[in-house]
């Protein structure tokens, strides 16, 4: 018997074309899933499609869009044992790049035929489901800039763009971080909380490594005291988080709990898995293994060797001698 599975596409997501895109879906998921079909609405977003799917007694939902569709969908599975499956279509496609699982329609579409799952955390913040990070302040002002309009341009430039029109706005704040053995009060440009980060949200990379299946969240305060400051600052974690270092500037700080309660003086917009959900004040907690995803059955590992297309290329094995 056939598996089966909701699937909630949004039809907006990305620069696509989504015929294309949903006919290549059915194509490589209908011989072995059947799919029940259903896109989003400027009026009903995939949180309700999939809460409805839940209530059906689905065995697995599959959401498919950019990442606020994604981690729409994924609110209502929380906490369930229904399994969920991400074919990314969108702008930054962070919550793929994050949990390892590939970008691209046809890979994504086979991680789900494998069908191996694993749990991942995910946290709530203020009671909404957040599987990646919640940033306050200076990322909250960039995506609330980088617009459909401009990602339909730009696409994943838009948000470069913006955070470079950003920097010369930038503001401090007063904020205090509440964890559940310690208040911190420091004054910051941005505080940005992670579960899962691709290396590519730069303001959550204090720590460099984030683990999403650890119980814990990752949170980093960025306080640079100038614009020459938050470009040095924002280097400098892009330069950590891909050598795998944690930071060392003193306008740079980080700490790991497992939830976190933070005020600002004066509000800050927050902006949760990529998407403006209002300001601050905030409490983000974890929630353990709180979604069973579909997740590829082997980690792509990097190559530790490349020889091939090498000019005059000759490799001898030498005799192993015996001690
Ligand atoms: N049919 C539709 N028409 C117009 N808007 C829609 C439709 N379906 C969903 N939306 C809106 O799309 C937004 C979610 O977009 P999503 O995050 O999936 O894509 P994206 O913006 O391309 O991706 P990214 O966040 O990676 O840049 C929500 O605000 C939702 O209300």
């Amino acid at each position: 018997m056939n598996r089966s599975a909701c699937l909630i596409f949004n039809p907006v997501a990305g620069q696509g074309d989504p015929d294309i895109e949903l006919a290549e879906i059915r194509a490589i998921l209908e011989p072995d899933i059947d799919l029940d079909i259903y896109l989003t609405t400027q009026e009903i977003d995939a949180d309700q499609l999939a809460y409805a799917a839940v209530e059906r007694g689905v065995d697995a939902i599959i959401a498919s869009g950019g990442d606020g569709t994604l981690s729409a969908a994924a609110a209502a599975v929380v906490g369930t044992d229904i399994s969920f499956g991400i074919i990314s279509r969108g702008t930054a496609n962070a919550f793929a790049t994050a949990l390892g699982i590939p970008d691209t329609i046809a890979g994504a579409c086979e991680t789900i035929l494998q069908g191996g799952t694993r749990h991942v955390d995910v946290a709530y913040c203020n009671d909404r489901p957040m599987v990646l990070l919640a940033g306050i302040g200076f990322e909250a002002e960039t995506v609330e800039l980088a617009d459909r309009d401009a990602k339909n341009r730009f696409g994943m430039m838009a948000y470069v763009f913006a955070g470079i029109q950003q920097l010369r706005n930038l503001h401090k704040f007063d904020v205090e971080i509440e964890t559940e053995d310690r208040i911190i009060k420091t004054s910051a440009c941005a505080v940005t909380v992670a579960n899962a980060a691709p290396p590519t949200s730069v303001l959550a990379q204090g720590p460099a490594g984030l683990v999403y299946d650890d119980g814990l969240l990752d949170l980093t305060i960025v306080a640079p005291a100038n614009k020459a400051g938050a470009i040095a600052a924002t280097f400098h974690l892009f330069q950590t988080a891909s050598t795998g270092n944690a930071v060392e500037r003193d306008d740079i700080g980080f700490l790991r709990a497992k939830q976190f309660k933070i005020t600002t003086e004066p509000a800050q917009k927050v902006v949760l898995d990529g998407e403006i959900v209002g300001t601050t004040p905030v409490e983000i907690k974890c929630i353990p293994g709180g979604l069973k995803i579909f997740m590829p059955l082997v980690e792509e590992v990097e190559p530790t060797e490349k020889l091939e297309g090498l000019p005059n290329l000759t490799i001898e094995m030498k005799d192993t001698v015996e001690e």
